[in-house]
């Protein structure tokens, strides 16, 4: 399918633009010479009020949106609040992209989650394996939602004829990402925990659930490449899983934050704590046949983000939402 490259100087929207994946994806576009960028806080249009949505996208009319504002977060915090992951990420999707079309959006990249596959699809995941089996408990309200972004997407593609894409990003990390004690994923909260124990001197950090767990972790500045990547390069309903193509247990990702921020006490694990699904590797062939590959690897981002972290720290500026 041919594709025009997206226009610099048309506006473009990032929705979502504070957070881990939006503040990464304004940064390479203005990078990229984007000119015409828009964006707005939640205070500013709280995207999951239709109302305020339609008179934003009425007045900026954008050309190209790029979604990455939702309800995210870790595994206790999806556990916990199913209800509220379910409903605000319905609404925010639903009438960001109800207000693209209906003003002419031209191109849209929606961003799901890995979470969204079956909890025992086969690894490395296809995208092909969606809906083929039951989802993990913990995170399933938050998936659905993620899965109802991805049909409405290709309905959207269907009825409208309009050039919206699906990304499917596996466990992320890197600068801009929320550290909060119990609503964060599992690589804030555990640098977190262990540069704590390092300046307070603890002789134990305790790490959730068993360990046995694996996941894959893609450094920000990279998926936000691959969705500009994607948009010039991509135009189909079928979901884009984007990934590193390779994965850890928690335990060994545990140690290996340990080693990078220094600390060399015990590491305990608290099996009260869920696991949630034992492994969700991402097959990332498509986006490797489309030309972009991964480059940050996890010892040089976790290291980077380490160092970036503990400026946070000294700055007092820790984002703990
Ligand atoms: N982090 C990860 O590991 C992964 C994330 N993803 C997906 O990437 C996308 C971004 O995630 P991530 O950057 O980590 O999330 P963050 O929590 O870091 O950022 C989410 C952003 O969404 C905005 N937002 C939330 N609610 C509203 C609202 N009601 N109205 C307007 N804006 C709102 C927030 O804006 P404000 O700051 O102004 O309140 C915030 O900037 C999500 O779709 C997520 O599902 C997918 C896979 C993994
Ligand atoms: C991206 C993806 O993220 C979520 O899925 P998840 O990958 O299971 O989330 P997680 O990063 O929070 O946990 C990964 C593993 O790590 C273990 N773990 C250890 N110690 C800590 C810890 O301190 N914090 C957290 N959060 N987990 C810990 C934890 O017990 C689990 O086994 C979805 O809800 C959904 O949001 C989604 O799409």
């Amino acid at each position: 399918m041919s594709i025009a490259p997206l226009d610099r100087s048309a506006r473009t929207y990032v929705a979502g633009h504070r957070g881990l994946v939006g503040g990464a994806v304004l940064a390479h576009l203005q990078a990229e010479g984007f000119t015409d960028l828009v964006t707005a806080t939640s205070a500013e249009v709280d995207l999951r009020d239709r109302g305020a949505v339609e008179a934003f996208f009425d007045r900026e009319r954008p050309a190209t949106v790029v979604l990455a504002a939702a309800k995210v977060g870790g595994i206790l915090a999806n556990a916990t609040y199913p209800a509220d992951f379910f409903s605000d990420n319905i609404r925010i999707q639903t009438n960001v992209l109800d207000a693209a079309a209906a003003t002419g959006t031209e191109r849209l990249l929606f961003l799901g989650s890995s979470c969204i596959y079956p909890k025992f699809a086969e690894q490395p995941i296809r995208e092909d394996s969606l809906l083929t089996g039951l989802l993990e408990p913990t995170n399933d309200a938050y998936a659905i939602a993620k899965i109802a972004g991805v049909l409405q997407v290709q309905a959207l593609r269907r009825q409208h004829g309009v050039h919206y894409i699906s990304a499917m990003p596996t466990n992320l990390y890197g600068p801009g990402d929320n550290f909060n004690p119990e609503g964060s994923h599992v690589l804030p909260g555990l640098i977190r925990r262990f540069e704590a124990a390092r300046l307070d001197g603890d002789p134990t950090v305790t790490v959730w659930g068993t360990g046995t767990p694996r996941r894959e972790f893609l450094h920000v500045s990279d998926l936000a490449r691959a969705c500009v990547h994607l948009l010039e390069n991509y135009d189909d309903g079928a979901p884009v899983n984007i990934g590193v193509g390779e994965d850890l247990p928690i335990a060994e990702l545990a140690q290996l934050v340990a080693d990078t921020v220094g600390y060399t006490g015990e590491l305990v694990f608290d099996t009260t704590k869920p696991d949630g699904t034992p492994r969700k590797l991402l097959d990332v062939s498509t986006i490797h046949g489309l030309g972009w590959r991964a480059e940050i690897g996890l010892r040089e981002g976790l290291a980077a983000t380490v160092a970036w972290y503990r400026e946070q720290l000294a700055a007092g500026t820790v984002r703990a939402s």
